[in-house]
């Protein structure tokens, strides 16, 4: 029986072939294409989004996060196993087959009835838009502070001064036209002004105005503590993604391909030039050759690609039985996400509509630990309780409202790797939430603030009951700290597993361009990059970079 190849292995060698049509690989592709820089692949693992596409589909309804349908079925542990150290010493010891079975180490092995926090369902989105296209359109920027961190770990073209300008550009802010904001970029961002704010949402604001603190109508400035309304990128109750702001105007363009279905399995090198990649076309193993590949698969996918490729800690490398290109170490270490606490209460009867708004004022505050501000605290509200992953329905509560307290800058890091050369096998996600003592104990002085809102008449009074927490239960430090610690879940904000950084740092993984140490013609532009993660929700940042880094791959 003869095939006809798939005609985007016909090509003799793309320009660009980007790996990932998600956040940042949708931004890169149309970019790259709209200059005339030769043929650009998009290649994504998942399918398109339905176009024309119904207001009432649910990548288009900016009420919920779509956590089914559109998904990676990943499962996380929040914390972290000795898995990756076994595995690491089999390398030392001389490969595969040198020590035990992976998966023996503290917490590895016990297959059977494991607790929520060992698989926490992290369903990073599968689609054309990726994580944008399933998230809930926040679009906060990372603070000025930040970006003093990541010029910190060796990246000066990333001050504050260096990224406001690309910011700007992908922003059209209706809010605050004017020289912070941009107003003719491809993303619309809106706020709900303070007058048809939900009834809870008001609550809240009015009682941390009486709390001290004080109105911050636009949060995407400044860094001083403040409350406001959160800017989103969503109109009239419908998000828009990137695909939607970014690739839309660019799919005719003769130059783009965009190929769903296409799970890359690796990058192909001649030595240490990468020469295209290997992926399987619905379901096909084929290859395709490339000038240039930039992996774009999101902080998950990107590490997990390398290691596949070769590019990794040469020890783990060995112990699966991979040949090692370049010994990177980095390669899936320093995963980054925010961890939140959030109360769980039930409304009074008609307070709360399913389809209204799920979040739409923000404060971020001192949690008490120290004067710094660094938590954020705000309402999920009109939540439907079977789309809460871990929720305790034996309650019967059928919609609910939760109080968020998301630490902004944790400290605590975990790591991504594969634990066999399957290339269908799920990578092993720890997230390392609460490794670090000190993002515990912010947390619980943040749960102790949002108990005080919580407590409040505005909000008391339109609530009819709380799961777990109460004045009791508060009042105890071993309790506040033993809930934190169980309770605390991750945001989808998965970031800085590939993070840049000069090649004398041994654990940057690429230059503050995305070129990948040790290699040519390979880049990474996505979250993965971020040297650490910002202050807020990672979408907004994660455009900017690719704006930026698709900027400098034009010059
Ligand atoms: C449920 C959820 C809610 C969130 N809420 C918010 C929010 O409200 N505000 C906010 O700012 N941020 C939010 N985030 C985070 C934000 O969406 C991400 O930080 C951002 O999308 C990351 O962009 P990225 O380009 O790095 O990766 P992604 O957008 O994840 O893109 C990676 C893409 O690569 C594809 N891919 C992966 N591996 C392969 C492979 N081997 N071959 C081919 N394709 C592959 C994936 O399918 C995906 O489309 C949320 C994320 C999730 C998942």
């Amino acid at each position: 029986m003869t095939t006809t190849p798939d005609p985007v292995a016909a090509v003799r060698a793309w320009e660009y072939v980007i790996v990932g049509a998600g956040s940042a690989g949708a931004v890169t592709a149309a970019r790259l294409a709209a200059r005339d820089s030769g043929n650009v692949l998009l290649l994504e693992a998942g399918c398109d989004q339905p176009r024309p596409r119904d207001r009432a589909h649910p990548l288009a309804d900016a009420s919920r996060l779509v956590l089914a349908g559109y998904n990676w079925d990943y499962r996380a542990n929040l914390r972290t196993s000795g898995r990756l150290e076994d595995l690491l010493a089999r390398g030392r010891a001389g490969g595969p087959g040198a020590a035990g079975a992976a998966g023996t180490g503290a917490g590895g092995g016990r297959a059977a009835a494991r607790a929520l926090w060992e698989r926490f369902p992290y369903q990073l989105g599968k689609v054309v838009g990726g994580g944008s296209a399933v998230n809930g359109a926040i679009a906060l920027r990372g603070l000025p502070r930040d970006f003093a961190a990541w010029e910190a770990h060796g990246n000066p073209d990333w001050s504050w001064e260096r990224v406001l300008p690309f910011y700007k550009d992908i922003e059209n802010d209706a809010d605050f036209p004017g020289h912070l904001h941009g107003d003719s970029g491809p993303l619309p961002i809106r706020r709900t002004p303070r007058e048809k704010v939900h009834e809870l949402d008001a609550a809240f604001w009015e009682e941390c105005n009486r709390q001290g603190v004080a109105d911050l109508p636009d949060l995407n400035s400044g860094e001083e503590a403040g409350v406001g309304p959160i800017p989103g990128n969503s109109v009239d109750g419908e998000r828009v993604d990137a695909a939607t702001a970014f690739l839309a105007d660019s799919r005719g363009l003769p130059n783009l391909r965009l190929r769903t279905g296409a799970r890359v399995t690796r990058v192909l090198f001649e030595k240490n030039r990468a020469v295209g990649v290997e992926a399987e076309l619905d379901g096909r193993l084929t290859t395709i050759r490339a000038r240039h590949v930039v992996l774009s698969a999101g902080a998950v996918g990107t590490p997990v690609v390398l290691q596949r490729s070769g590019v990794g800690d040469a020890g783990l490398l060995r112990a699966l039985g991979i040949a090692p290109v370049v010994d990177l170490p980095g390669v899936g270490r320093n995963l980054v996400d925010h961890p939140s606490v959030v109360i769980w209460s039930r409304p009074a009867d008609g307070v709360c509509t399913p389809g209204l708004p799920w979040r739409q004022v923000a404060a971020r505050m001192s949690s008490g630990y120290d004067g710094e501000v660094d938590v954020q605290v705000g309402l999920l509200n009109n939540v439907e309780s079977h789309t809460v992953p871990g929720f305790v329905d034996r309650l019967g509560w059928p919609l609910v409202v939760g109080i968020s307290v998301m630490l902004m800058r944790p400290r605590s890091r975990g790591r991504v790797f594969l634990d066999s050369a399957d290339p269908h096998a799920a990578p092993v996600i720890e997230l390392g939430l609460g490794t670090d003592a000190e993002d515990v104990e912010r947390l619980c002085h943040g749960v102790r603030r949002a108990w005080s809102f919580l407590r409040s008449p505005g909000l008391a009074s339109r609530l009819t009951r709380t799961q777990f927490w109460s004045d009791r239960t508060i009042a105890s430090e071993g309790v506040v700290r033993s809930g934190v610690r169980h309770i605390m879940n991750p945001g989808w904000h998965a970031a800085g597993s590939c993070r840049m950084g000069p090649g004398t740092d041994p654990w940057a993984v690429a230059d503050q361009e995305g070129r990948v140490h040790g290699t040519e013609n390979l880049r990474i532009a996505d979250a993965s990059l971020f040297p650490a993660i910002p202050s807020a929700p990672t979408n907004l940042t994660t455009l900017m970079l690719a704006e930026k880094l698709a900027r400098s791959m034009k010059e």
